[in-house]
């Protein structure tokens, strides 16, 4: 048991960067507000970066890597380095005008009066967003800054000798969409060779200040496009690793498999080191055995789940890493992805039951479990290792278990014939959430830390309710809400009520920028111990003679929006969801509403990443919405509503969704989803969402009227629906009230002209 093995190394790919208590969102919004300045925003970063290399150290991981900091996106970093910054924001600052620097930087993600910011966009199939970087035939990379130096040089300093990070040029062009003024057709990959040039001229320099190795991110290599693209992914790395002067190249890819092809791309070509994701599915083993192992090019093994909270099982991670040794010469242990994608530390959840604690590792334990495998597999821990219990316990729930057995394919349809009450032509309505206001989130900040009873914190919530009752009764809305005021996050809402999650105090997560969340843990069989909407819903609905629409979150939402547990397939776990939703809508139903919305913001999000999978996918998210949704009367009208546009992946499950109306966000890609489901036939209802609510920006009523002129001539005016293209959550009252009133001008408008 204690024979000395080879010397094994350990790193991660990345730690969170947010600080243990959100320093950097507090420091980045005061310095916003100008409260601060650059130079104090530029300490606590600093601060918090020597804070993860010690904790690293600590933990005992070997290769510590640099650069992974960021004021708000590595994408966005990586655009601003070289130069690819959009006309419509100034030109670089005067070398060494800190604040220039940062507030030009901040303006790219936050926009500037004038010039909107950079798209977000999610990072693969995870929850944390990108800037885009908008390129075009002119676009000239050049390398103008120096933040993986800097931070390198900054590292060393502290005494840490640190791996530098960098956005892979193959996921960074793949990943960054042409510029308006880019012909059609032209894609950002065209400018691979000029923006070699200047990664060139970058790894050079960080060989120069003492770089001994540098690690290319390529996550796009898991992406069914970034694994048709190994001719450039060849050439790139041809191209770079023929530097002299260079340090040794690592190429890390995550989030999937990259495939035998890329892989043997790879390994031909002189990168040092291929670092792979084994964790999301299992294909990467079988990749390397495609190859016939890497041979003399080393390969970081990423075997510790980076992206979710369950501790690793120690013995199988170790029996894996037994195999990889006859697969290279040179192995290190490592995480799947960066630990960005999980709470920093669980030392800091002082309430999760005990049971369940005991599963969990977050970043900081993970990075343990990472060293704890190298020594086990350097022989030096072998006792430590084999005495580990196995991970996640199954926490089970016969009664649920049961009632999923019980049902019958028949309780799955409802009848496709099935003739809801007609509202429209063109019915008025909103997606759910009216603003949440600092009254309220004050009300839920005291009502939370005990200083307000249940009774006082409800009387808010019904203040709060009828207002917005009265707001859009006055508006003269056709469908109304109750408008959330009682949910701090969609998601979390419902975790906090359903047997089975579990939420955090502290398990914040970059989402983006300044934006944290704190995801619940899906750790045990779901179920509803007691309704979860119905007094609200039914409280709004004594207020009005409207009909009010109740609100529930989706299963695949609900999913995707957690970390859920791995014991069982994903689509089991949105079964037991989904059955949960079903009793929730029933009792909505019983309590007199008529028309019920379940939510699938994040259908698309959960999309594999690759469409062998997909197929697969979609028949358990669909099969999970229709279980939600199917024991209601065929008298209900079911609404679902999704939060993007790009669409084409996805238009075949709107159809199996099956809901009598689908909300859909519309406002920026000019109606096209409505011509393609009226080109395909699609008989139920459709709410383009006519207006977008991510900019404070009200819209005329013109263009709203444009629009459903537009829409109307795809499918008529009796299935469409009119309505923003999400919730109203993050808005003020006041551009909600002008937004929505020309909103239902313009509907009005377009039915005086069509006679009805
Ligand atoms: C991100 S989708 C949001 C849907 C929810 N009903 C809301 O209006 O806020
Ligand atoms: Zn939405």
């Amino acid at each position: 048991m204690t024979t000395p093995g080879p010397t094994v190394r350990t790193a991660v790919h990345g730690y969170p960067r947010i600080g243990p208590d959100r320093e950097l969102k507090r420091a980045c919004e005061s310095y916003w507000k100008g409260e601060t300045t650059a130079a104090e925003l530029d300490e606590v970063s600093a601060r918090l970066r020597k804070d993860v290399y010690a904790r690293l150290r600590a933990a005992g991981v070997d290769d510590i890597p640099s650069n992974t900091f960021s004021h708000y996106d590595h994408v966005l970093d990586t655009a601003v380095m070289f130069d690819l910054v959009p006309a419509r924001f100034a030109s670089p600052a005067a070398a060494g005008d800190r604040d220039e620097e940062l507030r030009r930087y901040f303006a790219l993600a936050r926009g500037l009066q004038g010039a909107p910011p950079l798209e977000m966009t999610k990072w693969f199939d995870t929850n944390y967003h990108y800037l885009v970087p908008e390129l075009a035939p002119g676009t000239r990379p050049r390398l103008v800054g120096d933040k993986p130096v800097a931070e390198f040089l900054e590292a060393a300093e502290a005494g840490y000798r640190t791996r530098p990070v960098l956005v892979g040029p193959l996921t960074f062009l793949m990943l960054s969409k042409p510029a308006d003024e880019a012909p059609p057709g032209w894609e950002p990959v065209e400018l691979l060779d000029q923006l070699l040039d200047a990664y060139g001229q970058l790894l050079v320099r960080l060989g120069e200040v003492g770089a001994e190795q540098v690690r290319f991110d390529e996550p796009i290599l898991a992406t069914d496009a970034g694994r048709r693209a190994t001719d450039r992914l060849g050439h790139a790395y041809r191209t770079l690793g023929a530097l002299t002067g260079r340090p040794r190249i690592l190429v890390s890819s995550y989030f999937g498999s990259i495939g035998a092809e890329a892989l043997r791309v790879l390994k031909e070509s002189p990168v040092e080191a291929v670092g792979l994701d084994l964790v999301t599915d299992a294909e990467g083993i079988a990749d390397l055995a495609a190859v016939s192992g890497l041979g003399g090019t080393g390969l970081v093994a990423g075997v510790v789940d980076g992206r979710n909270v369950w501790r690793t099982d120690v013995p199988a991670a170790s029996a894996t890493l037994g195999t990889l040794l006859a697969l290279t010469d040179e192995l290190t242990v490592s995480t799947s992805c960066s630990l960005m994608h999980v709470p920093l530390d669980l030392d800091a959840e002082t309430s999760l039951p005990p049971e369940l604690r005991g599963a969990l590792a977050f970043a900081e334990q993970k990075a343990r479990e990472v060293v704890l495998l190298g020594r086990m597999l350097s022989g030096q821990a072998a006792e430590e290792g084999a005495g580990s219990p196995p991970p996640a316990p199954s926490f089970t729930d016969a009664r649920v278990r049961a009632r999923l057995d019980a049902l019958r394919p028949e309780a799955l349809e409802r009848p496709a014939d099935r003739d809801v009450p007609a509202v429209g032509p063109l019915a008025t309505t909103t997606i759910g959430s009216f603003p949440q206001t600092s009254e309220l989130r004050r009300a839920r900040a005291a009502h939370r830390r005990g200083e307000t009873t249940r009774e006082e914190y409800d009387e808010v919530l019904r203040r709060e309710i009828d207002r917005v009752i009265a707001l859009q009764e006055d508006i003269g809305l056709d469908v109304l809400v109750h408008g959330e005021p009682e949910r701090n996050d969609m998601v979390q809402y419902f975790a906090e009520q359903l047997e089975g999650f579990a939420t955090t105090e502290n398990g914040w997560v970059q989402s983006y920028g300044s934006r944290c969340v704190r995801p619940p843990i899906l750790f045990g069989d779901v179920s509803r111990p007691r309704a979860m909407t119905v007094e609200w819903t039914s409280y709004a609905q004594s207020r009005t003679d409207k009909p009010v629409k109740g609100m529930l979150t989706g299963p695949v939402t609900m999913l995707a929006w957690s970390f859920v547990r791995t014991d069982q397939p994903l689509g089991d776990t949105a079964r037991q969801v989904a059955l949960a939703l079903r009793d929730e809508a029933a009792d909505l139903e019983r309590a007199g509403i008529r028309h019920i919305q379940v939510d699938e913001a994040a259908l698309r999000e959960l999309l594999p990443l690759r469409e062998e999978h997909r197929a697969r996918y979609l028949e358990w998210a669909v099969g999970a919405f229709r279980l939600a949704t199917s024991g209601l009367s065929p008298s209900t009208t079911v609404h679902t509503h999704m939060c993007y546009s790009e669409f084409g992946a996805v238009v075949g499950a709107v159809e199996a969704l099956d809901a009598d109306v689908t909300s859909i966000e519309a406002a920026r890609s000019r109606m096209e989803l409505v011509e393609e489901l009226g080109r395909r036939g699609y008989k139920r209802g459709i709410g383009p969402g006519v207006y977008d609510i991510h900019s404070p920006r009200v819209p005329s009523v013109e263009e709203i009227e444009a629009a459903l002129r537009l829409a109307v001539r795809h499918v008529g005016p009796e299935r469409l629906w009119v309505n923003p293209d999400c919730g109203l959550k993050t808005r003020g009252y006041e551009e909600v009230g002008q937004a929505l009133r020309n909103m239902v001008e313009a509907a009005r408008r377009v039915r005086a002209a069509l006679g009805r």
